[in-house]
């Protein structure tokens, strides 16, 4: 997830629309059928660029053709933003990105062109947060599992709802603590728990132990909490020896990405018992999700919407108004991932 520490400092609107021809161009990548919630109020500020619009032509050569001179582009949710299409964009200096997670887009490529980019997290952190202290609730207690047993009717004469644990006193590590861990950390404090976390760096105005290996962590822990970005360091960052060292009892909550986690691993870890449960809302190969995991108790399947809250989604419009307008105004960015 990106790293931006601070809550956005959404701008106030006070301009009046202007005519199309003189608004700013902006560049929109979005998948298609995808419709943008907040596209009226782009479109009184800003000429969009949309090739969507144009699908007799392909998106390079919309590009190409039209989109020469745009100094800005809005990423729309995870639609991949190479170096090859950043190549038909000459005179692009920002990428509004709408998501927490950037790794669709090529960071390296913005920073050798000097392109900046901005993320969502700073709208989503505390969504995010909420969802993955839902999903640890729910693993622990069996919510999910003992609504089944109701909707089921085996309540209350065919047998016992399987027993839960307590969440309360519980040793968290928590792999990766930008916005969304911090939100997840401060929440999981006022429930009692231990909180220890790894990072690329040890914050130094955080209070809660450091760990720089993530192995350590989980030998320390009785739940591992996983929001840190996707990068070619953070693949598969949770692997058979982190599980191995978590334990037997040990829990496992991703609302990050999928491919942090060795999903066949935990899968074969949860089968045979090595590991004491999982609440998952992403996966490895979306929306593939492992047949062996629908028949566990222990494990909470999320279909990748940790985020996604009428809330957060009005937060995450002004915000993306917010960093285009400061932007053409040239004044600082809200939420920037990544400066030139
Ligand atoms: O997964 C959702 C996001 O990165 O915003």
């Amino acid at each position: 997830m990106a790293t931006k520490e601070e809550q956005p400092q959404v701008l106030e609107n006070k301009e009046e629309p202007k005519e199309d021809g003189e608004l700013p161009l902006v560049v929109v990548l979005r998948p298609k059928n995808f419709n943008l919630p907040l596209e009226d109020r782009l479109q009184s500020h800003f000429h969009l660029l949309d090739p969507n619009d144009s699908p007799d032509e392909s998106t390079e050569s919309f590009l190409s053709h039209h989109a020469h001179s745009a100094r800005a582009l809005l990423c729309v949710g995870l639609t991949p933003l190479t170096a090859d299409t950043l190549g038909l964009l000459p005179s692009l200096e920002l990428v509004v990105g709408s998501s927490a997670g950037v790794e669709h887009i090529d960071l390296h490529e913005c920073r050798r062109r000097g392109i900046r980019v901005t993320g969502a997290s700073a709208a989503f952190s505390e969504d995010a947060a909420d969802y993955a202290v839902a999903l640890l609730i729910d693993v622990l207690r069996r919510i999910s599992a003992v609504d089944r047993f109701v909707r089921g009717r085996l309540w209350p004469v065919k047998g016992e709802h399987p027993l839960g644990f307590k969440l309360g006193g519980k040793r968290v590590g928590i792999v990766g603590l930008g916005n969304i861990g911090s939100q997840i950390a401060k929440r999981l404090v006022a429930f009692g728990c231990s909180i220890a976390y790894n990072s690329r760096k040890k914050k130094p105005s955080v209070p809660f132990p450091y760990y720089a290996n993530v192995w350590d962590l989980a030998a320390n822990s009785d739940v591992l909490i996983v929001c840190c970005a996707l990068t070619e360091d953070t693949h598969h960052i949770i692997n058979r020896d982190v599980m191995t060292a978590l334990g037997k009892e040990g829990v496992i909550i991703n609302i990050g990405r999928g491919p942090l986690v060795d999903e066949k691993e935990l899968v074969q870890f949860l089968v045979r018992g090595e590991i004491g449960g999982a609440g998952l809302d992403v996966f490895e190969n979306e929306p593939d999700v492992p047949k062996e995991l629908f028949k566990l108790d222990n494990v909470v399947l999320s279909p990748h919407c940790a985020v996604v809250t009428l809330e957060s989604f009005e937060a995450l419009q002004d915000l993306v108004m917010a960093n285009l307008k400061a932007f053409f105004s040239n004044k600082p960015l809200v939420s920037l991932v990544q400066s030139e």
